[in-house]
């Protein structure tokens, strides 16, 4: 075998060699009219073709000798491992609605599981009508399907649970509770699994929120960070001291974004497809700001870096001039705001680069596909409709691991 790539990511278009995916699997059989919108889906996916779309997706990615790695074989390979596997069992059960009794007889039941049924129990969950002990009041006052340990659907989305900025990976805080387990798994791969020993973590779940959605590697040294739905200020500012204490950045942009569900994350909004192209919606592109951050270099008297926070300008501009580049090209979801409305809620605009110009991007969205391949750009275009459902495209489905390095 031979040997992977070295680890990291400086920019979103730079040969992509090692990827981070979920295969959709049980937790998605956990969703229910009821409680879908808990668990953010905006429908009820039929699993088997969610699979298949997924599978296709996996295929065109290796077809580009991408390396996908998956998110339930790496928790199982860490869980091999007893300090890990006792680690994750305390923290699945730590949860205040489980009470004495249903807690010992599930760290009985986790316990005694193998590294595979301890993969599933922790991501698709354990309902009450399943267990076979551990009865008393808990048990009997829960409904037949009120979750023990919860499902966690959005595992699908990796890239909203970890970001690698060079060669460390950020563990995210996720704001909401449908998704704050997922770190608890990211974080336990990253710091327990064999391949990635002595990778340098930074940020972590008790931090400010921040999710990968949010976060843009514009160019090397260069991040923008949507503060939005779920990433806030607090969280921005908190990223970017961190990349610049550890020099992984240089700038920081800022980028406030409607704290509404149809653009929950940066990457439903605009991603790149080229170290000067990037996939926009329209409606919303020319309000879009940026207040650039930059370190000062002096320090307060507890230590703390003094930042440089520049008055807001318009995104692109801030986002071509922090790239050293002349114009950020934009190009637009949809040719009218109907269809850009349409295609953006499809995520359109939530493209995955392989490569500068070579983009994943969902089949459905005809008109920006074809704007996309006007402007030069070769889509790799995927089947979508039951992925969708969870409100997430290429991008959202995928955490980059590795891709060459642009500078
Ligand atoms: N990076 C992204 N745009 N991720 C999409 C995540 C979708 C997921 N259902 C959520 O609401 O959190």
């Amino acid at each position: 075998m031979t040997d992977p790539a070295p680890h990291g990511a400086d920019s979103e278009v730079g040969r992509l060699r090692t990827v981070l995916l979920h295969r959709p699997g049980p937790e998605l059989k956990r969703l229910t009219p009821r409680n879908n919108d808990k668990l953010l889906f905006d429908a009820i996916p039929w699993v088997a073709r969610a699979q298949d779309e997924h599978d296709a997706f996996a295929a065109a990615l290796r077809a580009r000798d991408v390396e996908v790695l998956y998110l339930t074989e790496l928790l199982s390979e860490t869980l091999a491992d007893p300090d890990a596997r006792a680690h994750a069992i305390e923290e699945a059960l730590r949860d205040l609605d489980l009470g004495d009794t249903m807690r010992g007889y599930l760290e009985g039941l986790l316990g005694d599981a193998s590294p595979e049924e301890l993969t599933t129990y922790l991501t698709a969950g354990i309902r009450n009508d399943e267990v076979r002990g551990g009865f008393g009041l808990v048990t009997s006052l829960l409904a037949f399907d009120d979750f023990l340990i919860d499902p966690l659907p959005n595992l699908l989305f990796t890239r909203d649970s970890s970001v690698w900025v060079r060669d460390q990976v950020a563990i995210t805080s996720l704001a909401m509770p449908a998704r704050k387990r997922e770190t608890e798994l990211t974080e336990l791969i990253y710091t327990r699994h064999p391949r990635f020993v002595g990778t340098p973590t930074m940020h972590g779940a008790h931090l400010e929120h921040v999710e990968g959605g949010d976060v843009l590697l514009l160019a090397p040294g260069v991040i923008a960070v949507g503060c939005g739905e779920r990433t806030t200020p607090a969280g921005a500012e908190r990223l970017a001291r961190q990349c610049f204490d550890a020099g992984l950045a240089h700038t920081v942009l800022a980028v406030p974004i409607a704290q509404e569900r149809a653009t929950m994350h940066l990457d439903t909004i605009c991603t790149l497809v080229d170290v000067d192209k990037m996939v926009v919606y329209p409606n919303v592109a020319d309000s879009l700001v940026a207040y650039t951050v930059k370190p000062t270099g002096d320090h307060e008297d507890d230590g703390a870096m003094v930042l440089d926070v520049a008055q807001a300008e318009p995104f692109l501009v801030a986002a071509a001039k922090a790239m050293g580049i002349d114009t950020l090209q934009q190009i637009d979801t949809g040719l009218d705001p109907v269809t850009a409305e349409r295609e953006q809620w499809d995520d359109g605009n939530n493209t995955l680069a392989v490569a500068p110009r070579v983009a994943v991007a969902y089949e459905r969205n005809d008109e920006t596909n074809a704007a996309l391949e006007a402007a030069g750009i070769d889509v790799i275009k995927i089947a979508g409709s039951e992925l969708g459902s969870g409100r997430g495209g290429p991008r959202c489905m995928s955490c980059p691991i590795s891709r060459e390095p642009l500078g």
